[in-house]
């Protein structure tokens, strides 16, 4: 699904009215219709009747006062706040504002202290509250009257209807600036904009519904979208055809485990083969083959030279042997990490130019050093926490910077990233940007990255690209989540559930 930053949705609408001759208010009038109708539904759904619009200064405001023109039609209960004068509206906003005026709707601007005490009682008395205070015109954070306007908002524990954006979250990053409008439900515009679908702005959106307000799809390849919110849509499984073996399917070598990390192997290899891959090679420390093959029937284990229960440079040469014969290779999960083992992932990288996995500890391994990935086919699976390693950031400054902090990564090592978090973010080095839709708390589990290397390997092995193995990958590890959920909740969610619901997830493709 398709998601645009404010200046490519500036850009769009410039294209559609200067170029195309879309008339603008044709636009604003479609934005006040669609979200109106929401609002009207809210109203019938919970059998309420009295609305209050809060209109800031510009454009989102104009759409304001068309939802507010639109309901007073249908005999709702509507009044208008302005966060600024009258005098200061202008253009298609000032037409619509004349337009309910004309009417007799009721308007009063909140410009002083004095008028917050009478909105704070008409906000008691009403159901339903409408913000269209700002949208993708924010500029710098919000303060003065509008900033008490926006907590009176939050407080009031009213439904809230945000027009096209909360007020005060940033449309690109998804941040707050300085306060934002807690919404029940947000009407965007046209598309999704990328701070709708990261936190902290998912909490403060609610349930985003996108309206059709007239500005044709195509314009978006014509300003170059870069964002994607990962749907369904984009990650159907191709029909595998009757004449195939094993073989068609992918040969992975995964190097994990260590003594105490045994479970970390099995997770991965076992979700490689339930994704879908063909044949898959385990490569553990000799001392704990025995103990991993125990479960894994379909998984060929190999025990390669060790020290005390880690692997160690020794096993290079094995570890290359086995590549050879190999499609791809993931490296990481419970391997541990001490230099001579850093070294040997290095050393691997290094040595071959196949699909490579990078994770957990395979990351931990490559901290300042990792001009070895540069260009390579190489996808790293790093949380924040790993990620603060790879690059030197604190953890705050990651969460807080997502897209930027994963743009400049990729525009340095031109390798696929994929970010894992709450909301989990690819970058790809074609410069693209993919957020995902799936996946719940639930998941935030021991093992639980293990399972999503696992299956990214798989697709990778199957032949799909580094962006698609990690697209795929990330969006059904997130929907085996959400169908484990429905069996054992959150709170009782182990790696394991999510892995043995991969086959259902898939299933949810074809
Ligand atoms: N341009 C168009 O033709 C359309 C615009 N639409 C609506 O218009 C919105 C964009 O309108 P605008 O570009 O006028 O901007 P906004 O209406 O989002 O912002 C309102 C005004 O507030 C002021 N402002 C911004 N940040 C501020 C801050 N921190 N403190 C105080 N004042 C601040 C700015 O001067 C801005 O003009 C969209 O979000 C959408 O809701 C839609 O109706 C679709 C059509
Ligand atoms: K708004």
């Amino acid at each position: 699904m398709i998601v645009l930053t404010s200046k490519q949705m500036r850009e769009v609408e410039k294209i559609a009215i200067e170029k195309i001759g879309i008339p603008s208010i044709g636009l604003m009038e479609n934005a006040g219709r669609e979200t109106a109708l929401e609002v009207k539904k809210i109203l019938e759904e919970e059998n309420l009747n009295s609305v209050i619009v809060i209109s800031g200064k510009g454009n989102n405001g104009g759409d304001g006062y068309v939802v507010a023109r639109n309901l007073y039609n249908w005999g709702v209960d509507v009044k208008v706040f302005l966060t600024t004068s009258l005098g200061a509206i202008s253009g298609d906003a000032k037409v619509n504002l004349d337009a309910i005026l004309n009417m007799g709707i009721y308007v009063a601007e909140i410009t002083q202290r004095e008028h917050l005490k009478f909105l704070e009682k008409t906000i008691k008395d009403s159901d339903v509250i409408v913000d269209a205070i700002y949208g993708i015109g924010l500029k710098g954070e919000i303060s003065g009257i509008t900033k008490e306007i926006i907590e009176m908002i939050n407080q009031a524990n009213k439904i809230v209807v945000s027009v096209d954006i909360p007020s005060g979250l940033n449309a690109d990053t998804g941040k707050i600036e300085g306060c934002a409008v807690r919404a029940t439900k947000t009407v965007t515009m046209q598309f999704l904009k990328p701070g709708l679908l990261v936190y902290p702005g998912v909490d403060y959106a609610g349930e985003v519904r996108v309206a059709e307000i007239g500005i044709p799809y195509r314009l978006a390849a014509e300003v170059g979208y870069n964002y994607n919110l990962v749907t369904s849509e984009d990650v159907k499984l191709p029909k595998r055809h009757g004449n195939t073996h094993k073989g068609d399917y992918g040969k992975a070598l995964i190097i994990a485990g260590s003594k105490n990390m045994t479970g970390a192997a099995y997770l991965c290899a076992k979700s490689a083969i339930k994704a879908g891959c063909g044949l898959v090679k385990l490569a553990v420390p000799q001392s704990v083959q025995s103990v991993i093959q125990g479960g894994l029937y379909e998984v060929i284990t190999y025990g390669l030279e060790e020290q005390n229960g880690i692997l160690s440079h020794n096993a290079l040469s094995s570890v290359l042997e086995l590549i050879e014969e190999s499609d791809v290779i993931a490296i990481g999960p419970g391997l541990t990490h001490d230099r001579d083992i850093s070294q040997l992932v290095y050393d691997i990288v290094k040595n071959t130019d196949k699909p490579v996995v990078l994770d957990a500890d395979a990351l931990n391994a490559l901290v300042g050093r990792l001009e070895v990935i540069q260009g390579k086919k190489i996808i790293l699976t790093p949380h924040y926490g790993e990620m603060s390693r790879l690059t030197g950031l604190k953890i705050d400054e990651i969460k807080n910077n997502l897209f930027e902090v994963a743009k400049t990564f990729i525009d340095r090592y031109k390798v696929t990233l994929v970010l894992k978090g709450a909301k989990t973010v690819i970058a790809t080095k074609e410069g693209s940007i993919y957020i995902n839709s799936t996946g719940n708390p639930g998941m935030a589990t021991a093992g639980s990255g293990d399972v999503l290397a696992g299956m990214i390997t798989a697709f990778l092995a199957q032949g799909f690209s580094e962006e698609k193995a990690a697209i795929y990958g990330i969006f059904y590890h997130g929907k085996a989540g959400d169908i484990a959920k429905e069996y054992v909740g959150e709170y009782g969610m182990t790696a394991m559930d999510i892995l043995e619901n991969i086959p259902e997830a898939l299933k949810c493709s074809l």
